[in-house]
């Protein structure tokens, strides 16, 4: 990947994930600017790592070529008005923040043509990340192509033709990690009433998640509902245990919880 100037303008958690992952795939660390004001920790782990700290997002922007908006949505606004009248005509922009359109980061940064909006996820942290990626046709392909090769730096990008998938890509694959993690606590709780260890019951729950999801890269070919039914023997356990999740909806509540998280990014969209 060409190396150009990289700044982050908030290095919470998901920025941290992307920028351990670029260090680890080869990019060089003094070629990334972090902004991180309120987490003194996380600035000084940055630092340790050879990142440029930066405590003014003003001028972490003025000496980058490319700037990752990685703040939470709800301060968006007012961390781009340090910066709105800085000249981004040629300087590449990515959010990664849910709920900011590219109409309002163009409002909020007039002076920038090249944004690209995308959706990460934690497990980027690892290098098994999912970005969904949308610009605008105007956008530079360059621009793009870089965005897309910075995020795969943790993991598999996906572009998606409209905004409006972008929220759903939202609830698909960046909120989704926290429903498996659920539904792992819940099954951990369970084991834990019957008797075993919290780690015994994280050992046994994480190892079959991790078998599960193997299973299903491991085979292509087979439906998500081949796998279920392979599991499930005619009037045997899991036949029971599925009947209850029946019982109780569970694609419906799936399907509701997803839509939810849809609906919340497009409020978003539209108040701030
Ligand atoms: N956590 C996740 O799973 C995902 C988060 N996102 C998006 O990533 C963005 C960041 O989320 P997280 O990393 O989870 O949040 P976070 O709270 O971990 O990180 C935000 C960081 O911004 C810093 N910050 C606050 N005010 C600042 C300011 N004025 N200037 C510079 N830095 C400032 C904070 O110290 C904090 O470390 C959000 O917009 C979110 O929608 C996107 C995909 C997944
Ligand atoms: O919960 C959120 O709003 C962010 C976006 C996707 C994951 N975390």
């Amino acid at each position: 990947m060409q190396h150009k100037k990289i700044a982050f303008i908030g290095a919470g958690n998901m920025a941290f994930a992307i920028i351990s992952g670029l260090v680890k795939s080869g990019y060089p660390a003094s070629e990334i600017i972090a902004c991180n004001k309120s987490n003194q920790v996380r600035r000084q782990e940055l630092a340790t790592m050879g990142i440029n700290v930066e405590l003014s997002n003003r001028q972490a922007v003025e000496q980058a070529d490319v700037v990752i908006l990685a703040v939470k949505p709800q301060m968006m606004a007012e961390v781009c008005a340090e910066f709105a009248d800085v000249d981004f005509s040629s300087k590449w922009v990515l959010s990664v923040a849910a709920g900011i359109s590219v109409g309002r980061l163009e409002q909020l940064l007039p002076s920038a043509n090249n944004i690209v909006r995308s959706m990460p996820n934690t497990p980027s942290l690892i290098g098994e990340g999912l970005s969904g990626l949308f610009a605008k046709k105007s956008v530079d392909p360059t621009a793009c192509q870089f965005a897309e090769t910075l995020l795969s730096a943790v993991g598999q990008c996906y572009w998606v033709e409209t905004e409006a998938q972008l929220n759903q890509i939202i609830a698909i694959t960046g909120s989704s990690p926290a429903y498996f993690f659920r539904f792992m606590e819940a099954m951990q709780q369970s084991a834990v009433q019957m008797g075993f260890s919290e780690n015994d019951a994280r050992f046994l729950v994480q190892s079959v998640a991790v078998g599960a999801a193997k299973m299903v890269v491991a085979n292509p070919n087979l439906s998500l509902a081949t796998l279920r039914e392979n599991v499930t023997s005619k009037g045997g356990t899991t036949a029971q245990a599925l009947a209850v999740f029946e019982q109780h909806q569970l694609a419906d509540t799936v399907n509701q919880a997803m839509n939810a998280a849809i609906k919340r990014a497009e409020e978003m969209e539209k108040s701030l």
